[in-house]
């Protein structure tokens, strides 16, 4: 056994493993406009110098951003000669890494000799597809599994649906995992998955919202991403699209909807993190979830689920004009923060994404609202300690916090029905 995984590192490492020794995060924070755009020229360069993990919003927010080791020197002078001050928040990517490998390395061995599913570990993409199967299996009688399309890569986007019945329900829509590199939104997802069929018969608020609505949940919204950050670049975010005559790989399935597409805060250049795309809907990951969407006809509210920053948002991304029920989805969000924080102490800000965040043009929650859909998104654990390395030890306190806020959001929306 111990052969086995000693091989499975080394093969890993013979495949070309990215590694990131003596890769840092910086946090740099912008003292107005004029900073924030010497930051913003850094993104989307070719060698990539910067990979902003916290992009560029507001000079009261920290710019967190992942510098290559071969870069650092380079970015550290850029940053003092333009008096930008920073703080080193990750020293080494590396180091965070190795642990993260070697914690999964240790469940997988536990998974093995109790052939069970541990649900505070990080997963690949196989073992999540298994979990899926055994799950429905488990719980066919509320629980099925949709292929609603393939992935750029011919992958199956697999979406659970959980009903008691009837046709046509109104039903809730919930996405994990557009961005690959977000894994603590995948872990999040399959316990909230569990965490429903357990409730389901037991918690008043679930029986009612499963006996009057469907809840359908996307764990893997971009599997070519997340397969990508198990086999070689564990911080990759974007889709694995290519297209000829482009140089860079992927679109941000986060700009490339139809919504806003192309405005401010999303990126025409191929190479940025935040590439749109050619057109709205042009990835096949997004089109599935807008056909599925669109011919179900009676989604009343959708949650996208990210990382880091700690926050609950409501659109829109795409402006700062404030959307007609912007009233309702902030006491919304405000009685949704609150339950979180009551399980263990933790503070999101909440608020509109344009206001909160950033401008950010082309994404799910705009283009769901303007299809009618109350829509929300998460930016889960933590604010930047780890940032996207959150140790799996995280995931369950961050699962059960999260699981209040999206109970709260569930019952609204059953007993506000539109
Ligand atoms: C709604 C947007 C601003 C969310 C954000 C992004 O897609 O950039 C994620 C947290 S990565
Ligand atoms: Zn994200
Ligand atoms: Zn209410």
């Amino acid at each position: 056994r111990q052969t086995l995984l000693v091989c499975s590192f080394v093969l890993a490492a013979a495949l070309g493993q990215m590694n990131f020794t003596g890769d840092q995060v910086l946090r740099v924070l912008a003292k107005n406009e004029k900073q924030l755009s010497l930051l913003r020229d850094l993104e989307g360069l070719k060698p990539q110098k910067v990979d902003f993990w916290r992009g560029p919003a507001r000079p009261s927010l920290p710019v967190d951003m992942r510098v290559p080791f071969s870069e650092l020197k380079d970015i550290k002078a850029y940053l003092q000669s333009h008096g930008l001050a920073y703080s080193i928040m990750i020293k080494d990517i590396q180091v965070l890494l190795d642990e993260e490998r070697e914690a999964m390395a240790k469940s997988r061995r536990l998974e093995r000799s109790t052939s069970g599913f541990s649900y505070s570990s990080y997963h690949t993409l196989e073992e999540i597809h298994t979990w899926i199967d055994n799950f429905v299996t488990d719980h066919s009688d509320i629980l099925s599994k949709i292929q609603i399309g393939h992935s750029f890569e011919n992958r199956s986007i697999l979406v659970l649906k959980f009903s008691t019945g009837g046709s046509q329900h109104p039903a809730i829509w919930i996405d994990t995992g557009i961005h690959s590199r977000e894994w603590i939104t995948h872990a999040t997802g399959i316990w909230t998955a569990r965490k429903i069929v357990n409730e389901y018969g037991k918690d008043r608020i679930v029986t009612d919202v499963l006996n009057a609505m469907d809840i359908f949940m996307e764990i893997v919204s971009n599997p070519d991403g997340f397969a990508y950050t198990h086999s070689m670049n564990c911080l990759w975010r974007k889709n694995k699209s290519s297209r000829p005559g482009i140089f860079c790989i992927g679109v941000d399935l986060n700009r490339n909807w139809k919504s806003g597409f192309g405005g401010n805060g999303s990126n025409n250049n191929p190479c940025s993190e935040t590439y749109h795309g050619p057109s709205p809907q042009s990835e096949p990951e997004v089109a599935a979830i807008v056909d599925f969407i669109t011919s179900h006809g009676n989604i009343k509210a959708l949650i996208s689920v990210h990382s880091y920053s700690q926050m609950l948002m409501y659109p829109y991304g795409h402006s700062l004009e404030p959307v007609s029920n912007q009233k309702e989805l902030y006491s919304l969000a405000k009685d949704a923060v609150q339950a979180l924080y009551e399980v263990h102490g933790i503070e999101y800000i909440y608020g509109s994404i344009s206001t909160t965040l950033y401008v950010a043009s082309g994404i799910t929650v705009d283009w769901a609202y303007d299809s009618g859909i109350k829509s929300f998104t998460f930016e889960l654990r933590d604010t930047g300690h780890y940032g996207f390395l959150l140790p799996a030890t995280q995931i369950i306190p961050t699962a059960q916090e999260t699981w209040m806020a999206i109970r709260t959001i569930m019952e609204h929306t059953l007993n506000h029905p539109y």
